[in-house]
């Protein structure tokens, strides 16, 4: 009897994720002891031996709940019965910036990095599912947000991989139900004071009810056409910058307004994004509300002074130019 459907179908999964990673190279798994990593980890101790991969387990403990310390080692501990060549425990210190959830995400990804280059591993498989995307593209919607962020989580980016950004949620615990691993119900997964779990417990289910069933596939579908075309556009804006750019020296940038006038507004104002950071923009505080008030000086043009944008930078049309630079603007 071949294996359970569920249990298949992540193993064909994270199978497909690794094709490209070579013999004797080492692969790691991110394991909260959630359902969705739990089933990726057992799924990368089944494939890596397979494809002559060397693999481990990640688990962080953010020290943020009683009782994080002990279940990050019990979920380390699980490796070896995983097929899993080690199992480690990443400790870190969370901070306040951009509020908890982001804080200990950002202290996540670091140890995992951190992690992934003193082990020498070639990718670090997360756990994300169809249904985390589609919370993603809708939270991201919600937000008035671009193509960009509607193109949700990227199934790979740098050493970070995604293998089950295809599989609904409910694959990963019918997996572990199979293979008879206990996983881990986070209580903050259930805590309506999250967005994103409102997004999950709510919206997502009246959505479904009302519209029918298959919304957060379509919303997931999404996601694959909006990073295609966020890409196509991404890659027009670097041809049009590097024909307008007459000058771009770390701290001030300058464009010709004619091949900015020419462009459609979808590439003009990539091309302005990419100028901005280019010139020392940083590009998180760098909004759409930004960009499109530097537009303003390209297609609504009637002698405006300069423009301040985040950073200390300037924007300033002059004669056929536009500078972006450090202000002041000599
Ligand atoms: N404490 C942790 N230790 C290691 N990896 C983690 C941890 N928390 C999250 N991750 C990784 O990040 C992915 C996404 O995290 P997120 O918090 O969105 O999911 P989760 O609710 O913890 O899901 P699950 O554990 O069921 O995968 C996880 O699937 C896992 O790969």
């Amino acid at each position: 009897m071949g294996p359970h459907p569920a249990v298949a179908d992540v193993r064909r999964a994270v199978r497909e994720a690794l094709a490209d990673i070579g013999e004797g190279r080492l692969v790691l798994a991110a394991c909260s002891g959630g359902a969705d990593s739990l089933a990726l980890a057992a799924a990368l101790g089944f494939v890596a031996p397979r494809r002559g991969l060397r693999a481990g387990l990640l688990s962080v403990d953010h020290g943020l709940q009683p009782g994080s310390a002990a279940r990050a080692t019990e979920v380390a501990a699980l490796a070896p019965a995983l097929g899993l060549g080690f199992g480690e425990v990443l400790t870190v210190t969370v901070g306040t910036a951009g509020g908890p959830e982001a804080a200990a995400r950002d202290a996540r990804y670091q140890a995992l990095a951190a992690a992934a280059d003193r082990l020498g591993a070639d990718a670090v498989l997360l756990g994300h599912t169809r249904d985390d995307q589609a919370e993603t593209v809708l939270l991201g919607l919600a937000r008035g947000s671009g193509l960009r962020s509607l193109s949700g989580m990227a199934p790979a980016a740098g050493r970070y991989r995604r293998p089950l950004l295809d599989l609904p949620r409910n694959v990963t615990v019918a997996a572990c139900r199979a293979l008879e691993l206990a996983f881990w119900d986070d209580p903050h997964n259930a805590d309506p004071r999250y967005t994103r779990v409102r997004v999950r417990s709510r919206v997502l289910p009246v959505l479904e009810q009302e519209l029918g069933p298959g919304v957060a596939e379509a919303l997931a579908r999404t996601s694959k056409l909006a990073r295609d075309d966020a890409d196509a556009l991404d890659e027009w804006a670097g041809t049009v910058f590097r024909d307008c750019a007459l000058s771009d020296t770390g701290g001030q940038v300058t464009l010709a307004v004619q091949g900015l006038e020419r462009a459609p507004g979808a590439v003009r104002r990539r091309v302005l994004r990419r100028a901005a950071i280019a010139a020392g923009a940083p590009s998180g505080a760098l909004s759409a509300a930004h960009v499109l008030a530097v537009e303003r000086l390209i297609t609504h043009w009637h002698g405006q002074k300069a423009l301040d944008l985040p950073g200390g930078l300037a924007a300033v049309r002059r004669y056929g130019t536009l500078i972006l630079a450090i202000s002041p603007i000599a």
